[in-house]
């Protein structure tokens, strides 16, 4: 019989923390050990309204990893938190699967070597939905065809981070197939500052930031009398949660950081 994955989630009262805490409770297999919020110190979850829980929640990550001694770490909060987080639980063991988006190339790396040097699996998610893993694989597919693309991301107006982490990827993935190519024509000026959205490796990606919105990506690919536009949307944030399950999941066997969920699907 598999043993049971005990986990902490970082942020439950946040949008996705939410619905992970709903998805962890749910899931055979999988404990919910504690939760990490700002505040409530030594609570239970279940004090807190809409919750039923009895996981203590603790304010100081260290002290949660050192006391509860979970096996993984799911972090939904912000850029600075995350980081620090998932710093924290691979120094105290903990395997880190990390939702939280914005993170710089160089935290990036640094997390890359300590979970190398730990021989601790990490997971950074840019995006959990399986639909948009798709939208990513399938547009790195179109860039070996087409050389002239755009990305267009659109998300609700509370986002700290942009580009998103989706569009930030999809321009990564993007570029391992795409031949370099100045885009547009040369002589293009901007009249008006971010007109042409922001440039990642000579791929422009356009920030669309307002309410009603959830989690949504367009590709545009256009060639010779033609336009390929590979399109996703989530429209609840339930669209994430077997992400994050395949992913706690897929932690436990990693010895290093893998970073996009496309890496462990096939
Ligand atoms: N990877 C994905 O598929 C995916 C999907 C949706 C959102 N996200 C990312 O997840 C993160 C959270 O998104 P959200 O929409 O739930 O945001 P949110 O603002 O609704 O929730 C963030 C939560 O983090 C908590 N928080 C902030 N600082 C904290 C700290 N120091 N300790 C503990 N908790 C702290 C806040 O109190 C809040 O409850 C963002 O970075 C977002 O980009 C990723
Ligand atoms: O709601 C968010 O914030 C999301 N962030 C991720 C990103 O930055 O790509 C994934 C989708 C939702």
């Amino acid at each position: 019989m598999n043993k049971e994955i005990s986990v902490v989630i970082a942020g439950p009262r946040g949008k996705m923390g939410r619905e992970a805490v709903k998805m962890v409770e749910g899931t055979e297999g999988f404990t919910l050990a504690a939760v990490i919020d700002r505040k409530f110190d030594g609570q239970k979850l279940s004090d807190i309204e809409g919750f039923s829980s009895d996981a203590i929640i603790y304010t100081n990550a260290e002290h949660c990893f050192t006391s509860v001694k979970p096996a993984v770490l799911v972090d939904l909060t912000t850029p600075e938190t995350g980081y620090t987080h998932a710093k924290a639980a691979l120094m105290n063991d903990v395997r880190p699967v990390i939702g939280t988006t914005g993170f710089s190339s160089q935290e990036l790396e640094e997390l890359k070597e300590l979970s190398r040097d730990k021989k601790l699996g990490t997971i950074i998610a840019p995006n959990f939905a399986i639909g948009a893993i798709l939208m990513m694989k399938f547009s790195q597919i179109a860039a070996k065809y087409f050389e002239d693309v755009e990305i267009i991301e659109m998300h609700h107006d509370q986002k700290l981070d942009a580009p998103s982490g989706t569009g930030l990827k999809t321009a990564e993935m993007i570029k391992e197939q795409r031949k370099n190519k100045q885009q547009g024509h040369p002589d293009e000026k901007e009249t008006v500052t971010g007109a042409r959205g922001g440039e990642v490796d000579g791929i422009r990606i356009h920030s669309v930031r307002l309410p009603g919105l959830v989690a949504h990506q367009q590709v545009m690919f256009g060639g010779d009398g033609q336009l390929l536009t590979i399109k996703h949307d989530s429209h609840d944030r339930g669209s994430f949660m077997t992400g994050v399950k395949l992913c706690i999941e897929s932690v436990m066997d990693l010895e290093e950081l893998v970073y996009g969920v496309e890496n462990l699907i096939d």
